[in-house]
């Protein structure tokens, strides 16, 4: 227990610092930010609970467009307007910084990588991914070659298992999509059955767990004093990133400067036309640890968020199978199921756009964004943010508002249609990857990589539940992302060969 004298230190610093901003807002005329009543030190966080995505969208109700919490002694402020939204992630660079999660960085005491670093450092290395991931052409393969390419043997994998109960699909998807992101990075590729790759996810889960389950120390951070120790996260953050340095040592010994493989090779190329510039963010060793760390993120963002989201769109296809049959319908059409499904078919299979979109909407896999940090206090319309303030886009809340979809809790992708069924349209509410300057870099590799998956299994496959377990029900597990519940399938291949 903190001693009494610490406690009552705290709520006055508190108490102080909410005093000194409510007048700085009322002398200056900006509109006060509603919101709920919380506790000293823990703020809000009792309140949020488990399931923080309901929690807001309860909180939007009630307050509106924009309310205001502290989580812990963070102050956070939660946007639930898409137009707001749009507005303060893209406008002023100074909402887009991130908060640094002390004793989470992979190299202690110095953030690294893109996802949770701001400044000079995460502007360049922001446009760097998303130039390479734009201007994809290492080696010889292009970006779709390569996902279709592990599209083709998850469906080689998946005729093995004809007649059985499948149970674990999306650890199958996880590994798919591990594989394409490092083909893309490391020119390697794992197999379903390799060891190492189900270790590896099986740590990441593991850190995902025990991260939720201390969630609050990146809240309040003097819990870690008093929470059992975040071990299970050193030993895998040691385990995690030693795999990368082995990545880049055995890039390092096989490079040539004619012949770039792979993102890592495009890095080292940077890294050595910036030696004798000391100003550069690809400058010595500490380049070499940022790109240790930069790896990290991307196969971290990118794994399980699209994985997630493909199974999800297979959940609801095999609980509702006329849209199941529809999109069959709908590649038979187009590709004959002669040949597999390409990118290229996708302006003439508008309803299996509209299914992908409805997934993005109805299951966002982060509910509620990644949280964007003001680096500087700043007017936004009629308010005021100051420095430090998290910022939430509450995105499960917008996407299932009945101010701005019909039925929001039902699958419907006609939504996403025009009148005649004939047009995929566009809704600008949509927010899964985020908007501004800090939206997701890996969107178009995510949304590529979800249509060939989503409609190559279905032109090859009719799916349905294995009748010996019972039905899935659709409510979200929530953990670090909203996934789905486990379900347990059979396949019926729809293909002579
Ligand atoms: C369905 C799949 C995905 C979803 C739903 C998703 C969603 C998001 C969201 C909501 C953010 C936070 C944006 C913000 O802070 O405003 C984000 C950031 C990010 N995503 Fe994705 N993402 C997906 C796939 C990917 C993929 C495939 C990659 C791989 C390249 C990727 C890489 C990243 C990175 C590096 C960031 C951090 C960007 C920054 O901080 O500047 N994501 N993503």
């Amino acid at each position: 227990m903190l001693p009494l004298s610490l406690t009552l230190a705290t709520i006055f610093i508190a108490t102080l610092g909410f005093l000194y901003w409510y007048r700085k807002t009322r002398d200056k005329g900006y509109k006060p930010i509603p919101g709920p009543i919380g506790l000293p030190m823990l703020g809000n966080v009792l309140q949020v609970g488990s399931k923080m995505h309901l929690q807001f969208s309860r909180w939007a109700n009630k307050y509106g467009e924009i309310f205001q919490i502290h989580l812990g002694n963070r102050r956070s402020v939660v946007i639930s307007d898409p137009q707001m939204v749009k507005e303060i992630f893209s406008n002023d660079p100074a909402f887009t910084g991130r908060a640094i999660f002390e004793g989470y960085e992979a190299y202690t005491n110095e953030p690294l990588g893109i996802a949770s670093i701001e400044g000079e450092m995460w502007e360049v290395h922001r446009r760097f991914l998303l130039r390479q991931l734009r201007d994809f052409g290492f080696g010889k393969s292009s970006m779709e070659e390569l996902v279709q390419e592990e599209v083709k043997m998850l469906i080689a994998h998946l005729k093995t298992f004809e007649g059985q109960p499948i149970k674990n699909l999306k650890q199958m998807l996880q590994i798919s999509v591990l594989n394409s992101l490092w083909m893309i990075i490391s020119n390697k590729r794992f197999s379903q059955d390799d060891p190492a790759v189900k270790e590896m996810m099986s740590d990441l889960q593991r850190v995902l767990e025990e991260m939720m389950k201390n969630i609050i120390v990146l809240f309040v951070p003097w819990t870690k004093y008093i929470l059992p120790s975040i071990k299970v996260f050193d030993e895998v953050k040691a385990k995690g990133l030693q795999f990368y340095i082995d990545a880049v040592d055995a890039h390092k010994s096989t490079y040539q400067e004619d012949n770039l493989r792979d993102f890592i090779d495009a890095y080292l190329k940077e890294m050595k036309s910036q030696s004798s510039n000391p100003s550069s963010m690809f400058y010595g060793d500490k380049a070499e640890r940022q790109l240790h760390v930069l790896l990290g993120d991307i196969m971290f963002a990118g794994n399980d968020t699209t994985a997630t989201t493909i199974s999800w769109a297979i959940l609801y296809l095999t609980k509702f199978r006329d849209i199941q049959e529809r999109i069959q319908k709908e590649i038979h059409d187009v590709t004959g199921d002669a040949r597999p499904v390409a990118l290229s078919d996708r302006p003439k299979m508008p309803y299996t756009m509209a299914v992908i979109e409805e997934t993005f909407r109805i299951s966002p896999v982060i509910p509620t964004g990644l949280q964007h940090r003001a680096i500087k206090g700043r007017e936004f319309r009629d308010y005021f943010i100051p420095e430090d303030t998290w910022i939430f886009a509450n995105i499960y809340h917008i996407h299932h508002d009945e101010k701005l979809w019909t039925d929001p809790k039902k699958f419907k992708p006609e939504r996403f249609l025009s009148e005649d069924g004939t047009v995929f349209k566009k809704n600008s509410n949509l927010l899964t990857f985020s908007i501004g300057r800090r939206q997701c870099v890996g969107e178009t590799l995510a949304r590529d990589s979800f249509f060939l998956f989503l409609t190559n299994i279905f032109q090859r496959y009719s799916i349905t539940f294995d009748p010996e377990f019972p039905e899935p029900s659709l409510e979200p597990v929530v953990g670090f992302l909203l996934s789905p519940q486990p379900f347990t399938i059979q396949i019926q291949d729809r293909i002579v060969d």
